[in-house]
């Protein structure tokens, strides 16, 4: 394994999903001779089978859920007339419009070179890529990506396969085969993305029973949070079982009946369903492309620095391989770190700045976060100011029949310190874009109500809360002073 005197290219990024596309962009920015290598189709997970599917699919249910909510507004209320292989067909038809961003064209004409087909590594510098098309091509690179994402979980639960099943990546094809939404699907896991779809396919019709382990949904999220998600849920017809482990399937060969048991700590509840959704977590992909045999994954894991190099420093990770954010924003955030260590690392090298990752979770109301959650300061003995401001008494929330939820922000005490802001509404992946400017550039809450905000906004929540801090921080001193003062001056 003697490093080689010349390289064909200056980077090969493994895999076209988030990481892997942003990684490429970025070489080629800097004039940087870089081959991307995607063996599936371009765009990864986020556009083929997570993000952008889901969001299409929840924009088809929100609009059914509208229709049921038409008595709130006056209108006469009607059932909606769901035409599931539209929804399905209209699915892809996003999928379709989006998919030019991603295309090997835009890359090609950007600077990168675009191979399709299968990459291994054949030693740390080697990389040999068995091409869709037919045929084998071998390049060495002075700098090597990986970014070859995560696949859905699927535990080795008895029965499993044969009660059949589908995950975030095969429902997409398999559910646009169907002539109707499934009657009785069962969601295992409570987690981001069996929330998002339990609520999307109830709001078009199925009967969804939610399975989660844990006492309450989105674990990783603010307690409250969890609690008004829970709630929506359960009013709009899901059947939410917190506390419930799925442990075996069962097919009965003479009826066909599917049915999941679960255990719910003090016994089991068989639960009968039609179509079975597992979202259970996303696993690293680590085999068979060579990195065991280089010793990069060692017993299972992927030992990476804070720079996202890897035991070999010119061999770097981005995305849902490495973690601990599966999201696409972080994937795309790595993949800068990991282009510019890759290219310059031996001059300047830059450590990931994870201190402020925002995520947010699109069930209605939606569930938007950055920094420290409640919960996770309690754990861990961190003291904290908690300011809530509840949208039920927001103008525009009330007029706009989306009065649920609220803001919670975290300060250090006595402090005008942001330390977390959790924001459940409508919009609230969009609202809470303000208080990550405001925590990335140091900004107060006194900054943040000093700012006028248009009215008649959901924005202005953001400024109430601002204000209800003001008021549980106000010079107690110098009101009682200036209460002195006004008293004297009236004579
Ligand atoms: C249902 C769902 C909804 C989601 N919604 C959101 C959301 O709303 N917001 C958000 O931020 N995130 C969301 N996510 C997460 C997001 O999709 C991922 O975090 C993101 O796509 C990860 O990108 P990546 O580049 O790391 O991996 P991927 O997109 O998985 O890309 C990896 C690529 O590598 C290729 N590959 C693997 N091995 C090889 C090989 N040996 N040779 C060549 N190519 C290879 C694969 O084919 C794949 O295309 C969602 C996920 C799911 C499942
Ligand atoms: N809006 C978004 O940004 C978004 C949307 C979807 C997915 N994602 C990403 O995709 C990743 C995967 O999401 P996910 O929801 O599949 O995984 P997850 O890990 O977030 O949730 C899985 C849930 O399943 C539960 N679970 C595990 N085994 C179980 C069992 N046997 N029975 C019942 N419950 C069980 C776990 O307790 C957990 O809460 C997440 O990390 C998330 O970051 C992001």
């Amino acid at each position: 394994m003697k490093k080689p005197g010349k390289f064909d290219r200056n980077l090969i990024v493994i895999g076209a999903g988030a990481a892997g596309l942003v990684s490429a962009y970025i070489a080629a920015a800097v004039k940087a001779k870089v081959t991307l290598i995607e063996a599936g189709k371009m765009g990864g997970d986020c556009l083929n089978t997570g993000c952008v599917p889901s969001k299409a699919l929840i924009m088809s249910a929100r609009v059914a859920q509208q229709i049921r909510r038409a008595g709130q507004f006056g209108l006469r209320t009607v059932e909606p007339n769901v035409d599931f292989p539209a929804v399905m067909r209209r699915v892809h038809e996003s999928i379709a419009r989006i998919e030019p961003h991603d295309s090997v064209e835009r890359y090609t004409d950007l600077g990168v070179e675009v191979l399709r087909g299968r990459a291994q590594l054949v030693d740390p510098w080697t990389v040999s890529i068995a091409l869709n098309e037919g045929g084998e091509q071998t390049l060495t690179a002075r700098a090597i990506i990986l970014a070859t994402g995560a696949e859905p979980f699927v535990p080795p639960l008895p029965g499993l396969e044969e009660v059949g099943y589908v995950t975030s990546e095969t429902l997409w094809d398999s559910f646009s085969r169907l002539e109707e939404v499934p009657q009785r699907l069962l969601v295992l896991g409570g987690g981001a993305v069996g929330c998002e779809l339990a609520q999307a396919f109830a709001r078009l019709g199925s009967q969804v029973t939610l399975v989660e382990m844990t006492p309450r949904l989105l674990p990783p999220e603010d307690r409250e949070a969890s609690e008004v998600v829970e709630r929506c849920l359960r009013e709009e017809g899901v059947r939410v079982l917190v506390g419930h482990k799925a442990v075996a399937c069962e097919l009965d060969a003479v009826s066909n009946k599917r049915c999941a048991r679960l255990d719910h700590g003090t016994g089991e509840e068989t639960l009968e369903f039609d179509q079975l959704l597992c979202a259970l977590g996303r696993r690293p992909r680590l085999q068979n492309y060579g990195l065991e045999e280089l010793g990069i994954v060692d017993d299972g894991k992927l030992p990476t620095d804070g720079y996202l190099r890897t035991r070999y420093p010119h061999i770097l990770v981005a995305g849902d391989l490495v973690g601990p954010y599966q999201f696409t924003h972080m994937a795309a955030h790595q993949a800068w770190y990991a282009a510019v260590n890759g290219l310059f690392g031996d001059i300047k090298k830059f450590r990931v700045d994870y201190s402020l990752v925002p995520r947010a979770v699109f069930v209605d109301p939606e569930v938007a976060s950055v920094g420290l959650i409640e919960q996770d300061a309690k754990d861990k003995n961190i003291p904290v100011t908690v300011t809530r401001y509840g949208l039920d008494d927001l103008d525009r929330a009330i007029v706009d029949g989306a009065d649920r939820g609220f803001v919670k922000v975290l300060t250090v005490p006595g402090r005008d310190k942001i330390l977390g802001v959790t924001i459940v509404g409508e919009n609230a992946a969009e609202l809470i874009a303000e208080f990550i400017l405001a925590m990335k550039h140091g900004l107060g809450l006194n900054k943040l109500l000093g700012t006028i905000h248009i009215y008649p906004t959901m924005a202005e929540a953001n400024k109430f809360v601002a204000g209800n801090w003001k008021r549980a921080h106000a010079p107690e001193k110098i009101l009682k002073w200036l209460e002195r003062l006004h008293r004297w001056r009236r004579g």
